[in-house]
């Protein structure tokens, strides 16, 4: 059973899918994998103009890190597989296409650093959004506080991440992070509606226009800003409360 499924529309959508629904499609080291695959090939592949990120199933967009295989990480074990997100979602963040997070359910912690690294985000109505990470002893821990704060204004980007709280998509969108709150009758065709002026541009147009607005996070300055928010929630990763509310979630389950 694949985790991911990659699909190539006729007009040069790439579609990328979580299929972990059983996990509410948490992300684990096979996911990431195939979403490096998948950045790799959007950027390089002629035909491909745009990448759709969405999960399986009514439940959940992503649930963020998977729980279950990330809980006996120990530091050094933890702050890898941070970073090795962390590269992911900024390679996202900086490719040349535009990118589009559907989010067809609840978006929890690293899904939601997922999310933000998407150019759009349109979202399935009563969607709930959580950076929960605060509430799990931690921060953000691939690079989505930092995001963040590029994309949203400040006071409204430390207010969603200090609430550490689920917070749904109607609300989301009045802050400015969601784009758009479809119906979900038949959330892909509602987002390719969306997407229609977009992908009518030729590959050129789209990549040209998307470099003018990344160059600015390609400099050392963001990067190292990036990375600094991952190195400080691997100091975290190693806390008591981080372990008792990993246990708490899993115990609940
Ligand atoms: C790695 C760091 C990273 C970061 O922030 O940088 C992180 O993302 S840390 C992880 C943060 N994520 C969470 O804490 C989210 C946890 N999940 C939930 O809040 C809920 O599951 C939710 C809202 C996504 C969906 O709720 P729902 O009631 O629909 O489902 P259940 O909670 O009953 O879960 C069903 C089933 O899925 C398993 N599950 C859900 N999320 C995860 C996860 N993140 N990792 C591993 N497993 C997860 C859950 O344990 C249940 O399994 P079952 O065997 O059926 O009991």
């Amino acid at each position: 059973m694949t985790v991911a499924n990659i699909e190539h529309d006729r007009d040069g959508v790439v579609w990328f899918t979580i299929c972990r629904p059983e996990k509410r499609n948490a992300i684990n080291f096979e996911v990431m994998d195939k979403l490096k695959e998948t950045i790799k090939l959007v950027e390089n592949d002629r035909q491909a103009k745009m990448l759709v990120i969405t999960g399986t199933g009514e439940e959940a967009f992503c649930s963020g890190g998977d729980l279950s295989q990330f809980q006996h990480l120990q530091a050094e074990g933890a702050k890898q597989m941070l970073k090795r997100m962390g590269e992911l979602l900024y390679s996202l963040l900086t490719l040349s296409k535009p990118t589009v997070a559907l989010i067809n359910g609840a978006a929890m912690g690293g899904g939601c650093e997922l999310a933000s690294a998407c150019d759009f985000r349109y979202a399935k109505s009563g969607s709930k959004i959580g950076f929960i990470q605060g509430k799990l002893g931690i921060t953000t821990g691939w690079g989505g506080a930092t995001m963040l704060f590029e994309k949203l204004p400040y006071a409204q980007a430390l207010n969603i991440l200090l609430r550490a709280e689920r917070i749904q998509a109607e609300t989301m969108q009045a802050y400015g992070w969601i784009d758009a709150v479809l119906p979900g009758n038949d959330l892909r065709e509602e987002c390719r509606q969306l997407l229609a002026p977009y992908v009518s541009q030729s590959v050129a147009v789209l990549r040209a226009y998307k470099l003018a607005a990344v160059e600015k996070w390609k400099s050392d300055e963001f990067r190292m800003r990036f990375f600094a928010e991952i190195s400080r929630c691997a100091e975290l990763w190693g806390s008591e409360e981080h372990a008792k509310a990993v246990q708490a979630f899993l115990q609940k389950s």
